[in-house]
């Protein structure tokens, strides 16, 4: 998918959210695992029920990898579903990826050709010839970690490297690789009061939101500075949408979840296109 499609996607459903598939198997209602398939019957029903109120989803690949084969089918099972049920909607494989240039190669056969996600995140941490890779697949999205949700982020991140603060060189050096136009950022909800400082480098790029909903984070907060020209924001929720209920009515209740940030998002939206 490309970028204009993501944002044609944005402007008609007057929604950014994104929606992380994170599927646990003790959280989802109980009558699901007598399926035969439980996490896929899991995500065909949060899918069915949501949406028309988002523009991606997200399954974290941990969450698959953590049943084997069973998961993993379960994942190849997910995408197939999206691609072929629902074609505008962008896809984001969370891997967290990045490995010497051959490796990464692999790595984005796996998760562009194979299962065919639009999109993978991966760590910065190796540089360019990590990520270059997977920025030469055409029309494929690569998410990388800028500034992350969690408390470790100050660990390193936040840390100057030669008066530089490293999420910034992250970002900075990032723009000089070749095919850095199919660059995406992931900057967490948690840290809205970086987002002004993210948008001066960075003014035009996407960046995937993750850290609303249970880890705190709040959507006006990263609306406030978060939002560029094109939009230029996917903000993700998984538990605080997913697991709204564990109860047979639990599509019913991830859907009101999901609807009340879509309204949230719709009226900050509505000043702007
Ligand atoms: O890359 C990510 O998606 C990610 C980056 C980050 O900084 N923080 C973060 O929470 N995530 C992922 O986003 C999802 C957040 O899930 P919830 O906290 O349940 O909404 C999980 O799949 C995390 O692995």
């Amino acid at each position: 998918m490309t970028t204009q499609e993501l944002v044609a996607q944005i402007k008609k459903k007057k929604s950014f959210l994104c929606i992380g598939l994170d599927v646990d198997l003790n959280k989802i209602p109980p009558h699901l695992l007598k399926e035969e398939d439980p996490i896929f019957a899991f995500n065909k029903a949060i899918i069915d029920a949501t949406h028309h109120l988002c523009v991606a989803y997200k399954p974290n690949t941990a969450f698959y990898e953590a049943y084997g084969l069973k998961g993993w089918k379960a994942l190849e099972k997910t995408i197939q579903y999206l691609n072929t049920n629902y074609p505008e909607i962008f896809t984001i494989s969370d891997a967290k990826r990045g490995d010497i240039g051959n490796t990464s190669t692999m790595y984005a056969k796996a998760f562009f050709e194979d299962l065919a996600f639009d999109s993978v995140t991966v760590a910065p941490y190796m540089g360019k010839d990590s990520i270059e890779p997977f920025l030469a697949f055409e029309n494929k999205h690569t998410i990388m970690l800028a500034l992350t949700s969690n408390e470790g982020a100050f660990d390193f991140q936040t840390k100057k490297v030669e008066e530089k603060e490293l999420y910034k060189a992250v970002l900075e050096t990032s723009k000089n690789w070749k095919n850095s136009e199919n660059l995406m950022y992931v900057v967490g909800a948690t840290k809205a009061e970086y987002f002004a400082e993210i948008r001066k480098i960075v003014p035009d790029s996407f960046l995937l939101v993750p850290g609303v909903g249970a880890q705190g984070g709040n959507l006006q907060d990263v609306c406030k500075y978060g939002l560029s020209a094109n939009i230029g924001l996917l903000i993700n929720s998984s538990r605080g949408i997913i697991y709204a209920s564990k109860d047979e009515d639990f599509t019913e209740k991830s859907k009101l979840k999901a609807k009340e940030l879509q309204k949230e998002m719709s009226k900050i939206l509505s000043s702007r296109i």
